[in-house]
């Protein structure tokens, strides 16, 4: 197997800082690719070991594009999470001024993270897309737009200098990137974990979702993230892609996965794997009835009925 990760390119991007932060990124190739879907189809043709891609932003909530890969196609499974604080900086060709910049460029992602800048600093200003925001920087070396907002590390790799640093609408902006392969077995429980489902509901009734939810409440498992995903298949047909605290061979996650699978038409297993940046030893105890040990007395207790054995 190719001892490659693919990641959302090109160089210089956000995304690239936080895969280096991995410490067996120094055993990989490291491939830059011209979009999320490139980086994952590169997975699931077998030309890249993984990729690395950015799934969610504290300011605006999921970056869609990844999430909707997720959801369909063939399926992938996240190993890892990356999160990485964010700050933009203003970058031009050599010599422009502010007063000269009449369209700007970035990942969609990056504009709810600079709009108040914008709004104060160039409210005239045209925005337009970028693939990334390294390639938004790469335009404006082509001279396609007068300037981009991206890492100020991007600046050097494309000629740019730049004009203001430090740009963040919201105090402590992070992004949360995943490491994402083919289908495996998941990592061991670190103690501090995370699982990603995607579900699809049978019918819509009152209390659908809610219904959904108790199968993880009444197992005492806390959720970290539900984002709702239209299907595609007409107005108000919407999946769900949820992040529940706690591994798939934790007991009671692996239960209200159960639970799930047998109310729901499809559910989509995205993997268990460490949640960044917490300690094992912050980690809140399972509520009271819910441990692993606990799951498995009540079921030698079912057994012994079920064998009169009480
Ligand atoms: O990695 C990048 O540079 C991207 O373009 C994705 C992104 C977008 C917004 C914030 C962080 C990462």
């Amino acid at each position: 197997m190719p001892a490659s990760y693919a990641y959302l390119g090109p160089e210089g991007t956000f995304t690239e800082v936080a895969l280096r932060t991995l410490p067996e990124t120094a055993t990989r190739e490291l491939v830059p690719m011209v979009s999320v879907p490139a980086a994952l189809d590169a997975v699931r043709n077998g030309e890249a070991e993984a990729a690395f891609v950015p799934i969610e932003n504290s300011v605006e909530g999921g970056i869609t594009t990844t999430l909707d890969e997720l959801v369909a196609g063939r399926p992938l499974m996240i190993y890892r999470e990356v999160l990485l604080s964010i700050t933009f900086a203003l970058l031009v060709r050599p010599g422009t001024k502010l007063s000269e910049i009449k369209t700007v460029t970035a990942h969609p992602a990056a504009q709810p993270q600079v709009r108040n800048w914008l709004r104060n600093n160039l409210p005239e200003v045209l925005w337009e897309s970028a693939a990334s925001n390294a390639d938004g920087a790469r335009l404006v070396q082509e001279g396609r737009y007068d300037a981009a907002f991206a890492g100020e590390f991007a600046a050097a790799k494309y000629g740019l200098e730049a004009l203001e640093t430090e740009i963040h609408d919201a105090e402590n902006a992070q992004t949360r990137f995943v490491l994402v392969g083919r289908p495996a077995r998941p990592a061991a429980p670190t103690g501090a974990d995370k699982t990603s489902v995607v579900i699809w509901q049978r019918d819509d009734h009152p209390g659908a979702l809610l219904e959904l939810l108790q199968e993880f409440a009444v197992r005492g498992v806390n959720l970290m993230l539900l984002q709702s995903r239209p299907t595609g298949e007409g107005i108000g047909n919407y999946c769900f892609a949820i992040d529940a605290e706690g591994h798939i061979s934790d007991r009671r996650v692996g239960e209200a996965l159960m639970g799930l699978k047998r109310v729901c038409p499809e559910v989509r297993f995205l993997g268990s794997y460490p949640r960044a940046e917490v300690d094992p030893k912050d980690v809140r105890a399972p509520r009271a009835g819910t441990s692993d040990g606990e799951f498995s007395a009540a079921s030698d207790w079912l057994a012994r009925c079920q064998d009169g054995r009480f």
